[in-house]
């Protein structure tokens, strides 16, 4: 049984209106019966005074001051005591009696009163006793215990505008090209230079995203439209959709009148690979201008890659670079050793790849780079820099050179808290995820991406025993070319590579950590000039990397993150070709795997069954590989040893 009844406050229930509604209803009915109540017992008070005509002035008093006692019954005894206090030895006169009749017919109407309202508390007590689940829902503070009766509220996520509202970006490469001239913006020599390299149309992301650069630098470096800060970008689009050149053409535009030699623009990329890829689309449209290019991604030794950035003239130290594609780990290394890297005039930030990088910030490198570029002190006399804080009149003037970053992926995070670590300044979002994203943010606990428009994804349910044979038909049956296959680890790659070299009638290769960086640069190389019609990869080739022509990818392994599984079927259908991905599925994977690209807002991936029949004729040849495969293995094992 309950000892005592507990009121609490649960918050407002601003959902349930009907119950709020009703309770408001039976409140003001309480109120009003109470009045009622009230204005009754006044009125019969009056005609008791008035039927009393041998009363003396002294009564009315009496009565005029029973009237005003207290409704509340303890009050009245509390007056009732303190007067027997007041005056113990006191006879009964008339006029008393008279009061005392008046009284006790107040003290009657209010005894009632009482009676019935205790009444009326104890049998709802026992009610919410007998029930106590129904409490929650009764008139006024719920009963405690009552909670489980509580509806419990859905909260959604809701995006910051930039995030909801973005600029759409088509997704449709093929029927949205626009010719160059028609950009506005692009300078003549930069058109030329375009359509040079067989560029004579742009593709959506660069339709809008070079304007939007540009528009910030259309007064200068100094400052942005309208004289104020420019507006860091975030551009989310599909694998192979042209976003490398999206931020080359602007930056080299931008800084191709500059006068001195400074570090203005800094590219930012996970790997050696993408770095050089990124590297070189820069030389190709900074040559005809006074811009240097340099590459510190540690392919050069780190004395090498100094003696490119800057060179000492006297006292002097002077920057030999405009452009800086770096990774990570070698920018840190500059920015904590060399003296002569200086990024006190960077104007340009761009981190590519950026949802990778916003999770590699563990290493600081971003928080070095901000430091780098507001350093006390240096040669900045004139246009001395503070980071940004609050906009106020004080802090515009006299303007400073502005940090503008710019952030590319196929797979940018919507997640604002990631987002909100690289410190952007009023945001704005290109996008070609079209759905409504209030509606979107309502129903979908998923981040939705985007795939590319020429693809089409199939899965092929699979035993652990039998994939290298599906690859195998794959390629000799099917006759795949150019077939990109991912594996989820270095040893698997280099197993299967193995296996399919002993086969024999493939050319393969492999590609990981396990082979040099001109290894792989050379593996790479024969794959688009189709010298190799299979690379084994482990996910090291998944991100980023252009290789011009691949027609075919394969998950081996099937992928555990939606991101993997998105970055690895976009080695193919790129810049607005068709390509096919298959992914290898065990029984236990299939319902997993349908989900997540289901819940990614992949367009259909397709069954594709492979009968054990059309396998048959390959599985004795194969048998004497496996046999051949354990026998180089232990070879390659025992050359290890040996070497150690
Ligand atoms: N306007 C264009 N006309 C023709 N080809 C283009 C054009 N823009 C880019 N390309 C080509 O499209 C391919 C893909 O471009 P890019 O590597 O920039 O894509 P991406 O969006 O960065 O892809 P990922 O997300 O995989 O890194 C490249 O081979 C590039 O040369």
């Amino acid at each position: 049984m309950s000892l005592f009844l507990m009121n609490r406050y649960l918050g407002d229930d601003d959902d349930d209106e009907d119950a709020k509604e009703s309770r408001s209803k039976a409140l003001l009915e309480k109120l009003q019966k109470q009045a009622k109540e009230r204005e009754q017992q006044a009125l019969s008070n009056r005609t008791v005074v008035k039927s009393d005509t041998n009363k003396t002035e002294e009564d009315e008093k009496e009565v005029k001051r029973k009237r005003k006692e207290p409704e509340d019954t303890e009050e009245l005894s509390k007056v009732k005591k303190s007067k027997k206090k007041s005056s113990p030895l006191k006879t009964e006169t008339e006029d008393q009696t008279a009061a005392k009749e008046i009284s006790s017919e107040v003290e009657s109407s209010t005894e009632a009163k009482q009676q019935s309202s205790k009444d009326k508390n104890e049998s709802e007590i026992h009610a919410d006793i007998s029930a106590e689940p129904k409490s929650s829902s009764q008139p006024g503070f719920p009963i405690l215990g009552g909670f489980e009766k509580k509806t419990v509220q859905k909260v959604h996520r809701v995006l910051p505008q930039w995030l909801a509202q973005p600029d759409v970006i088509q997704k449709d490469i093929k029927s949205n090209l626009v010719p160059v001239s028609l950009v506005p913006g692009i300078c003549p020599k930069l058109m030329k230079r375009l359509e040079k390299n067989g560029i004579h149309n742009l593709f959506p992301v660069q339709a809008e995203v070079i304007p939007a650069v540009l528009e910030g630098v259309c007064h200068g470096l100094l400052m942005g439209r309208g004289g104020y800060r420019p507006r860091d970008i975030c551009v989310s689009a599909p694998t192979g959709s042209g976003k490398t050149l999206a931020f080359a053409i602007p930056i080299v535009q931008a800084l191709s009148e500059r006068v001195l030699c400074q570090v203005r623009a800094l590219i930012v990329l996970p790997t050696k690979e993408l770095a050089q890829q990124v590297y070189k689309v820069f030389c190709t449209y900074a040559e005809g201008t006074n811009l240097k290019v340099v590459m510190i991604a540690g392919q050069k030794s780190f004395a090498a890659e100094q003696a490119s950035l800057s060179e000492n003239k006297g006292a002097l130290s002077c920057s030999l670079a405009d452009i800086v594609v770096a990774t990570p780990g070698r920018l840190v290394d500059h920015i904590n050793k060399n003296d002569g890297f200086s990024l006190q005039h960077l104007r340009f930030l761009v981190i590519d790849e950026a949802d990778r990088m916003i999770d590699s910030m563990h290493q600081s490198w971003l928080k070095l780079v901000t430091q780098a570029v507001y350093k006390k002190g240096g040669d900045l006399s004139i246009f001395g820099r503070r980071e940004p804080g609050p906009i106020t009149a004080a802090s515009l003037s006299p303007s400073q050179m502005p940090l503008q970053k710019l952030l590319f992926s196929a797979t940018l995070t919507q997640n604002p808290e990631k987002l909100q670590q690289l410190g952007l300044h009023q945001p704005r979002l290109f996008s070609s995820i079209h759905s409504d994203a209030s509606t979107q943010e309502a129903s979908q606990p998923f981040e939705k991406f985007n795939f590319p428009e020429g693809l089409t994804e199939y899965y092929i349910p699979c035993t652990l025993s039998k994939k290298p044979l599906i690859l195998l038909h794959l390629l000799l049956r099917l006759k795949f070319s150019t077939v990109l296959c991912f594996t989820n680890s270095r040893e698997a790659a280099h197993r299967l590579f193995m296996l399919v070299k002993l086969f024999g009638g493939v050319q393969v290769a492999e590609f990981s950590s396990r082979l040099s960086p001109s290894e792989r640069k050379k593996t790479l190389r024969d794959f688009e000039q189709e010298k190799i019609q299979l690379v084994i990869s482990t996910d090291a080739a998944a991100r980023g990397i252009d290789i011009q022509g691949v027609k075919c990818v394969v998950n081996y392994d099937a992928p555990q993150f939606i991101r993997t599984y998105i970055h690895r079927v976009g080695r193919t259908a790129r810049a607005g070709k068709s390509g096919i991905s298959f992914t290898f599925l065990l029984g236990v994977q299939e319902k997993n795997f349908l989900q997540m690209v289901t819940d990614a807002g992949s367009p259909s991936v397709q069954k594709q069954i492979i009968q054990p029949e059309s396998l048959k004729s390959m599985e004795a040849c194969y048998e004497q590989t496996l046999v051949e495969l354990g026998n180089a293995i232990k070879d390659e094992k025992a050359k290890k040893r040996r070497t150690l």
